[in-house]
């Protein structure tokens, strides 16, 4: 099949529980849950996207015709340093990437040495073969994908209380405030939630405290 990519970079990972790591990000075009227009965002499904996910004309982007051409353009992004090889990581993330990440993609990045990990509105379910599955349910959508790695709720979603997620099967369960007109507000109200409910871990979005993609 055709992948159609808006950009391919390599930075730190800036949220959850590989927050920290180096990765190449590789962001699919196109998403489920809104056009990407903002003349569409008020009746879309998902209202606070913070992500440009339209067309392939980022860094690295592109229409990639392979599996096998699409996992060599992330693998050249990754640094020489051989050392560097055992630690290869590579996050699909979008958009929604389960519209378009399938089983020869993630084989074809295991056989280039990555770990493979997704960033999903878990609308759509995973492939089993992925390392690291990170779902971020969206309110009043429906969550297909209720098993994984991690779940990481964006704080707050009117209609969407964490408590109503605690019984699925992930191993950490993180708040993540949302970005955008009252992010003040939501980080201390994420922080009042963790410390009452601690279960639930705090996710900053480090990547925009330090200005990297
Ligand atoms: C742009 S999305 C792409 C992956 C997938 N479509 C999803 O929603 O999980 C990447 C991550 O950013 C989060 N995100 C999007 N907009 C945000 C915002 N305004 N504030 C905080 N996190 C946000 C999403 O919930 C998701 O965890
Ligand atoms: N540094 C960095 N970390 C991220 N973690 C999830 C991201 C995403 O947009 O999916 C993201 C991103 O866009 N940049
Ligand atoms: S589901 Fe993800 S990519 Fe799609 S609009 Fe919402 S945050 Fe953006
Ligand atoms: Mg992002």
């Amino acid at each position: 099949m055709t992948y159609s990519v808006k950009e391919i970079f390599l930075t730190l990972q800036g949220e959850g529980g590989q927050a920290g790591r180096a990765a190449v990000f590789c962001r699919f075009t196109g998403c489920n849950l809104w056009s990407g227009r903002s003349e569409d965002r008020e009746k879309a499904q998902c209202q606070f996207c913070d992500t440009d996910f339209i067309g392939t004309d980022g860094p690295g982007g592109g229409k990639f015709e392979t599996a096998e051409n699409l996992a060599s353009a992330i693998a050249l992004q990754w640094p020489a340093d051989s050392d560097s090889y055992s630690h290869r990581l590579v996050v699909f993330t979008g958009g929604e990437p389960l519209l378009q990440l399938d089983d020869a993609l993630i084989s074809a990045m295991h056989k280039q040495g990555f770990s493979v990990a997704v960033e999903s509105n878990g609308t759509i379910a995973a492939p089993e073969t992925i390392d690291w599955v990170c779902i971020s349910p969206k309110a009043g959508t429906d969550l297909v994908q209720t098993s994984g790695t991690e779940l990481k709720l964006v704080y707050p979603q009117p209609g969407l209380d964490p408590a109503s997620l605690t019984a699925l099967d992930f191993k950490h369960f993180w708040l993540q405030p949302m970005d955008g007109a009252n992010q003040q507000d939501n980080i201390q109200a994420a922080i009042r939630y963790c410390l009452q409910h601690p279960q639930w871990g705090l996710s900053l979005q480090t990547h925009k405290l330090t200005g990297i993609p």
